[in-house]
């Protein structure tokens, strides 16, 4: 009889067995390049673990530069494998709006991968589902939200959930690309799931407290609108009631609360590094808001007497992509994209950052400057601009762009109003190399000191 060890050793020494593999490896790859690797554009090479990501991936951790850096050898729409599933990459701004505008029904889908049912937590979350009849319902509800109600004391409630997810997930959960190496990685999908629980928790409690101290029509904030939207589709029996369940209702919530408030502070974070960094721009928007509003608060409808003040608001959502690259996008049909045909299932993902930093459009994308936005009157930009998509494009474009736009004018008005912005290390030493995660784009840590002025 042979010890286990034993057989191990002798098949580990038996050349037939090593030529079956290598034969078997030689078939699998034939078949594969045959069914799938084909019918993809040109792109990384699609090993198991591809060699070439993680040799970059040690460089660039962060996952919107490292696939700029491939952008370089592949051209402007590439496929970048992972664990055999390929990513469709657009960096270049026409073959985005080809995909999202021209096409603008083909790329509506999301992946219903493991952070998707997690996301998804048995009802229908609006960022991880395909684009449907619920969806457009779930989608017109938080625009209604947004609308009745842009600023809300829940935002502050529910802060650091987000952050945790965002850290854990990072560049997406390993799992997410190859369910096999689920059991290595369940620790960070149960720290997410945790986070996600207690995230949902606190906001089923606002939504259960909310409907007690409802008013017919009186909306003070998100939590109410949502509920108003609801007890509407019931007294009119709409046919979208059925998609208004309390669980998807508290999942929108969720969104808004989850989606908001992290980009903004994030981007708020930028704006103070590159205030700091910079105290003529802070001169230039102090004197614009003594000139244009005096000694009084500044409002939201004062943006149109302010271009400067919110030329820095955009230039900073160009300049550190606080997204960088769009959600993933999945073609819902057989479709082409830049003249390759893509079957339907295809992940396609946008790098927004990679348009944001084009050079042939920005000339000198690499500089924080927001005169970009202004033309030679010194006004903002009217006419459409390209190469700007900050939120996205299209249909699945991000519905809360008014209402970051509006909180980091008023919060970066308000703030030189009051304040001068001085960086520990002094004007013109701000490291723009971000953290190296990727969901949102957040700078280092650093320090400001504020002045009264
Ligand atoms: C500086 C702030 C923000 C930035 C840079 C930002 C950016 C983005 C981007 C790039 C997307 C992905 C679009 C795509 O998949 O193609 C997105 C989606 C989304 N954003 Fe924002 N966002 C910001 C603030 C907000 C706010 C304030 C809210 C809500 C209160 C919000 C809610 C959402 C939602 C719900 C989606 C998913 C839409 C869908 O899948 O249909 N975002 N955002």
């Amino acid at each position: 009889m042979m010890t286990a060890s034993e057989i191990f050793r002798s098949i580990c020494l038996n050349s037939g067995f090593w030529a079956a593999v290598f034969l078997g490896l030689v078939v699998y790859y034939a078949i594969f390049y045959l069914t799938t690797f084909r019918q993809y554009p040109k792109g990384t090479i699609p090993l198991p673990l591809s060699l070439e990501l993680i040799y970059r991936y040690s460089r660039t951790p962060q996952l919107s530069r490292l696939l700029a850096s491939l952008q370089q050898k592949y051209g402007n729409l590439f496929t970048s494998w992972g664990c055999g599933k390929p990513y469709i990459i657009v960096s270049d701004w026409d073959l985005m709006k080809e995909a999202l505008v021209s096409k603008r029904n083909h790329f509506l889908g999301r992946p219903q991968n493991i952070t998707a049912r997690m996301m998804n937590a048995g009802y229908a979350n609006l960022v991880f589902m395909d684009y449907g009849p619920e969806w457009e319902v779930l989608r017109k509800l938080v625009h209604s939200a947004i609308r009745f109600h842009a600023s809300d004391p829940d935002f502050i409630v529910i802060k650091n959930a987000p952050e945790v997810i965002y850290w854990e997930l990072r560049n997406g959960l390993p799992s997410d690309f190859f369910p096999a190496l689920r059991l290595f990685f369940l620790h960070r999908e149960w720290k997410v799931k945790k986070a996600y629980r207690e995230f949902l928790d606190v906001i089923q409690k606002q939504y259960t407290e909310h409907c007690k101290t409802y008013e017919d029509g009186k909306i003070r904030n998100f939590t109410d609108a949502v509920i108003c939207a609801r007890e509407e589709a019931e007294q009119e029996e709409k046919d979208c009631l059925k998609y208004l369940s309390i669980g998807n209702l508290v999942l929108v919530l969720a969104v808004l609360f989850g989606g908001g408030v992290d980009t903004t502070l994030t981007a708020l974070r930028w704006i103070l590094l590159l205030l700091g960094n910079s105290p003529e721009i802070q001169d230039k928007i102090e004197k614009e808001l003594r000139t244009s509003i005096g000694d009084r608060c500044v409002v939201q409808t004062d943006k149109a007497s302010c271009p400067y003040t919110f030329a820095v608001v955009m230039e900073t959502l160009r300049f550190a992509s606080v997204i960088g690259l769009s959600l993933e996008h999945v073609s819902l049909l057989h479709t082409e994209l830049g003249g390759h045909k893509l079957p339907k299932g295809t992940s396609v993902v946008f790098n927004l950052y990679s348009i944001h930093q084009n050079k042939e459009h920005w000339g000198d994308p690499e500089n924080f400057r927001p005169e970009r936005f202004l033309d030679s009157e010194g006004q903002l930009l009217s006419h459409q601009l390209t190469h700007y998509v900050p939120f996205g494009l299209g249909r699945r474009q991000c519905p809360g762009e008014k209402l970051a736009y509006v909180n980091l004018f008023l919060m970066l008005a308000r703030l030189i109003q009051r304040c001068k912005v001085f960086l520990s290390t002094g004007p013109g030493t701000a490291n723009t190399d971000p953290k190296p995660i990727s969901v949102v784009t957040m700078p280092r840590d650093y320090k400001v000191f504020l002045e009264k002025r």
